[in-house]
């Protein structure tokens, strides 16, 4: 489907989100390892976290959708997985592709997973490595590389003290969710502090884990996780959308309630205030060991910055809309350190350089990044390409709003993966 998007005057209103993709994710999963009922409020049902749903459910988890957001799970607890009669399929989704191979390593069984075209060419060596030495045997295409993986799990996984190589939270997951099961303490320690959303859930269900700056330390368990009762806060990353927006249409303010806050996630908020963003978090509160409040949002006039380090994995999802903000920015902005964006959906460094080179943007493609000239006319006239992923759809979607001609998306429909009311939203931010 190809979207047209036409310029909006300002955005004068009031949203709330859908649950946060990684936080739903990982209540499927830990309410599924979980005893007793676990109830979650607020799920984000998209095509990602429905990948898990339906993959835990081949495995014998007795998960129930009852309405669109809303999520029942008969906790069986974490010893009673059975054998996946057929391949198991991520699809477009790598947090469920890595997080999912954690668990599987750990079960005394054979299973296969595999995904679409665009998850076949990531990267799942950084998984198989740790979950290799705890015990688990995989076979992958490319020599241990690439999905379809056969999986060999085992029910006696090791311990192991991991210094992972990137700071991923899927890779870091992945040995926790394998960890649960080991006999002792397994340690994981990150070049830079990754999402911490697992360490959170995982303590909120009752195990015995804990984290201090980029070290995570969880003690195997005897006994099984306890159900409970779960709110997922909003999706800062898809809040980060609609932020860009205020921030660079004139006369706008835009409040959007309920969105997680968690200090791994809002390096958005930081980058953008540093830039001279007028963002302001009120009702701040916790919610299920989650930060949560609302994000008052008032247009501005931004300036460019340089994004590098440690900052990169609090910001990784969030870098096409950064692009966005960066046009409009007074003088240069510069991403360093974020090679990882090549192995994403798509490769998003070659996907945000070409297609803002498209609509008449001065973009310089880095190995590791790009920098953008800023102040710049969105020329629009064009139809630009998604490449099937979701976060390239909505960043070009909201560069629409101010560009001096009409844009086309095409294959629209990838925002499913992971926001699929996105055109609702933008719809209604729109018309106020
Ligand atoms: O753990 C998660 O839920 C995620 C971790 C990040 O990936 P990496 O672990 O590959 O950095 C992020 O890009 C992805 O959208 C979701
Ligand atoms: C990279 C993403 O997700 P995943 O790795 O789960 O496919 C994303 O949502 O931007």
């Amino acid at each position: 489907m190809n979207f047209e998007v036409t310029p909006t005057e300002n955005i004068n209103t009031e949203i709330t989100l859908p649950g946060d993709k990684s936080i739903s994710h990982r209540a499927l999963i830990i309410g599924s390892l979980a005893e007793g009922e676990t109830k979650i409020h607020n799920f984000l049902s998209s095509e990602d976290t429905l990948s898990t749903l339906n993959i835990l459910n081949s495995l014998g988890a007795n998960i129930k959708q009852i309405d669109k957001s809303e999520i029942i799970i008969e906790g069986k607890g974490k010893d009673n997985f059975v054998e996946p009669s057929n391949v198991l399929n991520a699809k477009n989704s790598g947090t469920t592709m890595r997080l999912m191979m954690g668990v599987l390593s750990a079960q005394n069984f054979y299973s296969v997973i595999t995904g679409d075209d665009s998850l076949r060419e990531r990267p799942m060596k950084r998984v198989i490595d740790p979950l290799s030495k705890m015990g688990g045997r995989f076979y992958a295409r490319k020599n241990g590389e690439f999905a379809p993986i056969t999986i060999l799990g085992t029910k006696d996984i090791s311990p192991i003290v991991y210094k992972t190589p990137v700071a991923s939270a899927q890779v870091k997951s992945a040995i926790l969710l394998a960890g649960l099961y080991a006999k002792g303490e397994t340690k994981i320690i990150e070049p830079a502090k990754s999402r911490d959303h697992t360490e959170r859930m995982l303590k909120y269900f009752g195990a015995d884990i804990t984290q201090k700056d980029t070290t995570v330390v969880i003690q195997g368990l005897t006994n099984n996780l306890k159900g409970r009762e779960f709110f997922v806060p909003g999706d800062i990353s898809s809040a980060s959308f609609f932020i860009v927006a205020t921030l660079i249409t004139k006369n706008s303010t835009l409040l959007i309630k309920n969105v997680g806050i968690n200090p791994t996630r809002t390096g958005i908020l930081s980058v953008l205030k540093m830039m001279g963003a007028d963002i302001k978090i009120i009702n701040e509160k916790t919610l299920n060991n989650e930060p949560v409040g609302d994000l008052l949002v008032k247009s501005s006039s931004l300036k460019g910055t340089e994004i590098k380090g440690e900052m990169i994995p609090s910001i990784i999802d969030e870098i096409p809309i950064l692009a966005i903000a960066a046009t409009q920015a007074n003088g240069k902005t510069s991403i360093k350190d974020a090679k990882e964006l090549r192995y994403k959906e798509t490769d998003r460094i070659r996907a945000i350089t070409k297609e803002l080179n498209k609509l008449g943007i001065d973009v310089l493609e880095k190995e590791d990044g790009f920098d953008i000239i800023g102040s710049q006319k969105i020329r629009g006239n064009c139809t630009c390409e998604s490449y099937n992923d979701h976060r390239i759809a909505m960043s070009l979607a909201i560069a629409g709003l101010i560009a001096d001609n009409p844009i086309e998306i095409n294959n629209f429909e990838c925002v499913n993966i992971s926001f699929p009311e996105f055109t609702e939203i933008y719809e209604k931010i729109r018309s106020k």
